[in-house]
C-alpha cells in the first residue's frame, strides 16, 4: 500500500521519535522501461538498459513530495505553525499541499510572472499565501531570507531545508531496490535536470548511504543536464537573467552548487547543458515513443543522454549497466508549453498538422 516515504524508509531517515508523519503517499514511483526511447540512440553508442524514474506520479506531481514530507512532519514535530519557501513552481505547491494537510499555515515567494499555470494553480488551491517578487528565482530567494529574519516563526522549507534532502534522497533507493526487484545490474549512470542542485545532490546521499550498508556495489556516474540559458554549473559562474523554456530550472544561482559538483566529480559523472530545442525534442520523444508526458525542465535528463549518446559532446564512454533519466514533474503542470510545442510545426504531415490545429483550438 502507498504509506509514503517516512513509513518505507523511516530507519533511514532523521525523523524526530514519535513524529506522526504528514504524509499523501509519496514514492514508490514507476521506474519505467523505455526500449523505444533506447532505440533513439546509437547502436554502438546504447547502454544495456534505459529506464525512466517518473516522479510526475507523486501525489502534487513531482519529486518535491518526498523533500515536503520530511520538511513539514519535522516543522511540525518541533512545534512550528508556519512555514514558507521561494519557488519556480513545484516547490510552492507541494509545500502548499503539505502545509494544508498538516493545519500548518503556508506562504510562498514567487517569481511574478515566472511560474507555470498549474503549479500556481495547486498552491492558491491549497490556500497558500502567495508573494510575487519582480525579477527571477533567485530574487525571491533572497526576499525569503528577509522575510525570514522579520518573522522568525516562519519554518524555511526551501532546498536550504536539510531536512527536504533526506527525503528526497528516498528516490535513491527506489531506483536500486526496483532495479534489484527486476534482475537488473545496478544503475551504471543517472541523468537529472539541474536547478538548485538539491535532488543531484541527494541522489548522491542516497546511492552513498547505500553503498555504506552495502546494498550498492559501486556508486552510479551522476550527470546534471542544464538549460544553456540557464546553466551557472556549466559556465562555471551565476547568471544573471537565466531564461529558459523549462521553467523549473531557470535559476541563475544554485544554492546547492558546490555539493551538486562535488556529486558528479565523485561518480565521474559531469554536468553539461542542453538547448531549449532539445529540451522539448525529448518531451515529445518521451511522450510519443513511450507515452510518458512531463513538464519541460524532466526532459532535460533525457535531452543531455541523448546529447552524450548521439556524440555531440566528447567524454562519452558507453555505461556498462542500466541507465536511469528521472524525470522529476508531470506534463500537466505546464500544459501550455506542450502545445505551444505541438503548435509551431508538428513534424507529422501537413494534414494531420492541420487536424491537430484544428483539435488544439481553445
Ligand atoms: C520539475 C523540476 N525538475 C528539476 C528541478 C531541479 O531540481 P533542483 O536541482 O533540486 O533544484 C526542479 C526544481 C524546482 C524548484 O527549485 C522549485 O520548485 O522551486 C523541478 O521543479
Amino acid at each position: 500500500p502507498r504509506q509514503g516515504i517516512i513509513a518505507r524508509y523511516r530507519d533511514w531517515l532523521p525523523v524526530p521519535p514519535g513524529a506522526e508523519p504528514i504524509t499523501l503517499g509519496e514514492g514508490d514511483t514507476p521506474l519505467i522501461r523505455a526500449d523505444r526511447l533506447l532505440e533513439q540512440l546509437p547502436p554502438d553508442r546504447r547502454p544495456p538498459g534505459l529506464f525512466l524514474k517518473f516522479e510526475g506520479a507523486n501525489p502534487t506531481g513531482s519529486f518535491k513530495d518526498r523533500g515536503m514530507t520530511m520538511a513539514l512532519t519535522c516543522a511540525r514535530a518541533r512545534g512550528a505553525q508556519a512555514v514558507i519557501c521561494a519557488s519556480t513552481g513545484n516547490t510552492a505547491a507541494a509545500a502548499a499541499a503539505y502545509a494544508a494537510r498538516a493545519g500548518m499555515e503556508c506562504w510562498l515567494v514567487l517569481p511574478a510572472g515566472g511560474v507555470a499555470a498549474g503549479k500556481v494553480g495547486q498552491a492558491v488551491a491549497c490556500g497558500a499565501r502567495i508573494l510575487p517578487v519582480r525579477g527571477s528565482f533567485d530574487d525571491a530567494l533572497a526576499a525569503v531570507r528577509q522575510v525570514v529574519t522579520e518573522r522568525p516563526d516562519l519554518v524555511l522549507v526551501n532546498s536550504l531545508n536539510p531536512d527536504r534532502l533526506e527525503g528526497q534522497k528516498t528516490a535513491a533507493f527506489e531506483v536500486v531496490d526496483q532495479l534489484a526487484a527486476r534482475g537488473e545490474d545496478e544503475p551504471a549512470a543517472v541523468f537529472l535536470p539541474v536547478g538548485n542542485g538539491g535532488n543531484i545532490t541527494a541522489y548522491h546521499m542516497g546511492f552513498a548511504t547505500y553503498a555504506t550498508a552495502g546494498r550498492l556495489g559501486r556508486l552510479p556516474r551522476l550527470y546534471g543536464v542544464q538549460a544553456e540559458g540557464a546553466a551557472p554549473l556549466v559556465r562555471g559562474r551565476p547568471v544573471d537573467q537565466p531564461q529558459t523554456v523549462a521553467s523549473a530550472i531557470r535559476i541563475g544561482r544554485p544554492v546547492y552548487g558546490d555539493r551538486a559538483l562535488a556529486a558528479v566529480r565523485e561518480t565521474g559523472g559531469r554536468v553539461l547543458a542542453v538547448s531549449d530545442e532539445e529540451i522539448l525534442a525529448a518531451q515529445r520523444l518521451l511522450a510519443r515513443l513511450e507515452g510518458v508526458f512531463v513538464e519541460p525542465a524532466s526532459a532535460a535528463s533525457v535531452a543531455g543522454l541523448l546529447k552524450l549518446a548521439r556524440g555531440n559532446e566528447p567524454g562519452w564512454e558507453v555505461p556498462e549497466g542500466p541507465v536511469v533519466c528521472v524525470l522529476t514533474g508531470h506534463g500537466l503542470k505546464d500544459v501550455d508549453t506542450a502545445l505551444r510545442a505541438a503548435r509551431s510545426g508538428d513534424a507529422g504531415s501537413a494534414d494531420l498538422a492541420a487536424l491537430e490545429a484544428e483539435a488544439l483550438e481553445p
